[in-house]
């Protein structure tokens, strides 16, 4: 018998995500049900999916559940799962918001990447609170077609390389990930970013997604950006003891990065809900079978 399973649409800067309602936990979700759901043809439509579960109901997060009381259980549109999304964490809240369990102001969100304190603010706009950066030792380097660039490794929970380039159309359609699997530098894969400058503390960038393909955006790569520029530019806050701010321009609008002394590390930007519907659960067990 077909039932619904209620659903929203949403995106931030244009990274865009379904998002399923699923407070108990109740809905089983495997990568081949995120994955039909994200396809853009057969599907809704998405870059990843937002399963919204209480930290309480969830194995992963029951631990996170005094501190925060919902869970982001992320997926990449191919069903695979990652450990943080930083343009997710702030639809994620916006959510939250019209769903009416949180208001305006202050509260806490549990990710597979810890618990992220995040701030709606009167303008709308979410500031999240993505913690602190790792750069691992080791070089990298990123490839399109015959053009190599050396790049940054930096972690924000999750991977990313961050390639300085001088055109971002040399991010092409088509890109080599520097070596993954268990010999490379990325054994669970890698989110790639191609930056440019477009001024004192303002940079643009592409980036392809692990699980996702190119995106028009990437929060926790837009951190990894800022944290790479700033070690280029000679602003390591740790170093200069004052925080570092960029501008991060995506292709799907602009991110806001700030790091501090401490080398916490803030997210700014919009958070918009498009749509909602149900999904036909007929549908679904038929499109993974
Ligand atoms: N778009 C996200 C990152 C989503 C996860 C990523 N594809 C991965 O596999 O690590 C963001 O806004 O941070």
């Amino acid at each position: 018998m077909s039932t619904r399973i209620a659903f929203l649409k949403g995106h931030g800067t244009e990274n865009d995500f379904v998002i399923v309602p699923d407070p108990e936990n109740v809905i089983d979700l495997p990568s081949a049900a995120v994955a039909a759901l994200c396809d853009r043809r057969a599907g809704i439509g998405g870059d990843g999916l937002l399963h919204v579960v209480r930290s309480s109901a969830h194995p992963e997060a029951r631990d996170m559940a005094a501190e925060a009381e919902w869970f982001m259980d992320y997926r990449n549109g191919d069903g695979s799962i990652a450990e943080m999304c930083g343009n997710g964490t702030r639809v994620f809240a916006r959510y939250l918001q019209r769903a009416g369990y949180v208001t305006e102001g202050d509260f806490s969100i549990a990710t597979r990447g810890g618990v992220k304190p995040m701030h709606i603010a009167k303008d709308g706009d979410v500031t999240t609170g993505m913690g602190k950066a790792l750069l691992p030792e080791g070089d990298v380097t990123v490839s399109v077609g015959e053009r190599s660039w050396p790049a940054r490794n930096v972690n924000m929970g999750n991977p990313h390389a961050v390639a300085f380039v001088d055109d971002l159309a040399h991010a092409g359609d088509l890109y080599s990930p520097p070596p993954c699997g268990p010999a490379g530098a990325y054994p669970e894969g890698v989110n790639v970013e191609f930056v440019v400058d477009r001024g004192p503390g303002h940079v643009a960038m592409r980036v392809h997604e692990r699980g996702a393909g190119e995106t028009r955006s990437c929060g926790t790569g837009a951190c990894a950006v800022a944290v790479a520029a700033a070690r280029r530019d000679g602003a390591d806050p740790a170093v200069t003891g004052t925080r570092a701010t960029y501008t991060v321009d995506v292709p799907g609008g602009t991110l806001v990065i700030t790091e501090w002394p401490d080398g916490r590390i803030e997210m700014t930007g919009p958070a918009v809900i498009v749509a909602e519907g149900e999904i036909d659960t007929e549908w679904l067990e038929n499109a993974t079978r």
